[in-house]
């Protein structure tokens, strides 16, 4: 079985909450466990701000959102689910007692996930029943929008479990990788302590504050590695003779004292009040909640440039998100819509989000076009013009537009659209869209649209294929026998300044 059916979160803290908010928002049911008596306020506000993002990440159809059953103890949790992920806090003693729990109390077959940040799974299998199903499943915060997990096997874990527990994370979105040999902190945390620590003496020695340290890493280096990570970066930086002269280059310094490294800083009270009063000073205007909407908002908007990097291929994270709604696309199946029906065709329902609001406080105009783009992607998918398809060489491609504006969408405003074909050929597809208020029906924006079948690699229009025209053909009869919208064929209205 290569997908999750039912998971549990033992621990619903900053982690636990954010992978519960990961499943439930992929349509599985996730049990939690957290004896926090505010477990359920917390989880409820992670889970808010996950769906305000995943409105921002994607207009792909997701999945019923699964249910969050909180329970009143980790036995009642752990039974019946395929997937369990620890997320107590990272303390070994704690850690291995509750993993030693759950494997008592759940399935044998069940996967059992760790979070910890450093801790080696071998300590934290050594007393559980059917230890060969533990592994550390290492995740980002955010779990819900970042996607790595550092898969991690212990001394008694099977190789098929981590092959499985990666598999298992594709169709929620997430990229497991598999780490080699068991070290403490992994591979992620291991740059990250090296980081902080060199970070940690620059503030303690007074080299810089908190707030100018941290505008060097996202004015620069950050920017990079989001994209590229080290060695990619690194290659590139090494010129046209690339990462033999790099390292010919850069390597001697790694002997001068470029690096306090391996001397550990005195964490004493003082540092910690001189980082506190910086970071407050940083960022004290900002709630938690807020700050982590602005991340989320960046995170979303990286996510989406990835998406449209190696000229539209996608690259690393976007890539992956790319993959991911390819996935929710296939298993929405075609849209259930009715195409004899005597109306134009109901194609996509969806809300105003965050990102898609300007200025003036109302959806920014490319989101207009964008809502219609994604309307005339849905009238393809119906005709059979899908993503294999576009792969095998063929695609409709618009080559008109014009929109008009007839109202507002303010932030979280509930809207669909409607297509309505205008007339079509072997090769063309004319069309009148409107975008509706959901609550009213009122019509707040209406594109008029024109679209060409094309071999997308002789670039040149091509007739379509007899099946694709057999599909059109029902939504031409029906349509044909509506009257014309009210504003087809209308051209810019703004008189002429010759026509006084
Ligand atoms: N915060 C972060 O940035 C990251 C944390 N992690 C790891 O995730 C794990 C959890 O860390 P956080 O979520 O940050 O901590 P947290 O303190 O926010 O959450 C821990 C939660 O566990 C609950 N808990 C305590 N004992 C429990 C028990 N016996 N059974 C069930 N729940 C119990 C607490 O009530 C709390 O809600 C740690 O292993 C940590 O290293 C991993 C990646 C990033
Ligand atoms: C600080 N930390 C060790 C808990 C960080 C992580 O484990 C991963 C992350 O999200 O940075």
């Amino acid at each position: 079985m290569t997908s999750i059916t039912k998971a549990a979160c033992i621990g619903g803290g900053v982690i636990g909450g954010a992978w519960a908010a990961r499943f439930a928002l992929a349509g599985i049911d996730v049990n939690i466990f957290d004896p926090h008596p505010q477990a359920e306020r917390i989880i409820g506000e992670v889970m808010a701000n996950a769906e305000r993002a995943y409105g921002m990440l994607t207009m792909a159809p997701l999945p019923p959102k699964g249910k969050l059953i909180f329970c009143k103890s980790l036995e009642e949790a752990v039974e019946g689910v395929d997937w369990i992920q620890e997320s107590v806090p990272e303390r070994l003693e704690l850690k291995r007692g509750v993993i030693t729990a759950i494997a008592a109390a759940a399935d044998p077959k069940a996967l059992i996930g760790s979070s910890t940040s450093g801790l080696m799974p071998s300590d934290l299998q050594r007393d559980m029943k059917h230890p060969e199903r533990l592994f550390v499943a290492h995740p980002y915060n955010p779990v819900y929008l970042l996607p790595l997990a550092e898969l991690v096997g212990g001394e008694k874990t099977s190789r098929a479990v981590l092959e499985e527990a990666k598999a298992k994370l594709a169709p929620i979105g997430m990229k497991g990788v598999i780490i080699n040999k068991e070290i403490e902190a992994f591979v992620g945390d291991r740059l990250l302590e090296a980081v902080w620590r060199e970070g940690l003496w620059l503030i303690k020695d007074d080299i810089c504050d908190t707030e100018t340290l941290d505008d060097v890493i996202r004015y620069s280096f950050g920017l990079r590695w989001a994209q590229m990570g080290m060695f990619e970066t690194y290659r590139i930086a090494g010129g046209e003779a690339g990462m033999r002269h790099f390292l010919a280059q850069f390597g001697p310094c790694l002997s001068w004292p470029w690096t306090k490294l391996t001397n550990v800083v005195d964490l004493n009270n003082a540092l910690v009040e001189k980082i506190a009063e910086q970071s407050d000073a940083q960022s004290g205007a900002r709630g938690i909640r807020e700050l982590e909407r602005i991340r989320d908002q960046n995170l979303v908007g990286i996510m989406h440039a990835l998406k449209a990097g190696d000229d539209g291929r996608g690259w690393g994270a976007g890539k992956l998100l790319a993959e991911f709604e390819e996935g929710l696309w296939a298993k929405a199946g075609k849209a259930k819509v009715d195409v004899s029906a005597a109306g134009p065709l109901r194609l996509v329902d969806t809300r105003v989000n965050a990102a898609w609001v300007d200025y003036n406080g109302h959806m920014t105009e490319h989101r207009y076009l964008q809502l219609f783009g994604d309307t005339s992607d849905a009238l393809l998918r119906l005709i059979g013009v899908d993503f294999a398809y576009v792969e095998a060489g063929h695609s409709y491609y618009t080559v008109e537009t014009h929109i008009r504006h007839l109202g507002e969408a303010k932030l979280g405003q509930a809207l669909y659209t409607t297509l309505q074909l205008l007339a079509s050929d072997d090769k063309r597809l004319h069309f009148f869209t409107r975008i509706h208020d959901a609550a009213t029906g009122e019509v707040i924006a209406t594109a008029e649209q024109m679209m060409l079948h094309v071999d997308s690699k002789a670039g040149k229009s091509v007739s379509a294929p007899a099946e694709v025209l057999a599909r059109i053909a029902p939504i031409a009869e029906a349509h044909t026998k509506l009257p014309l919208p009210e504003g087809a064929g209308r051209s810019v209205g703004q008189k002429k300044h010759s026509e006084g």
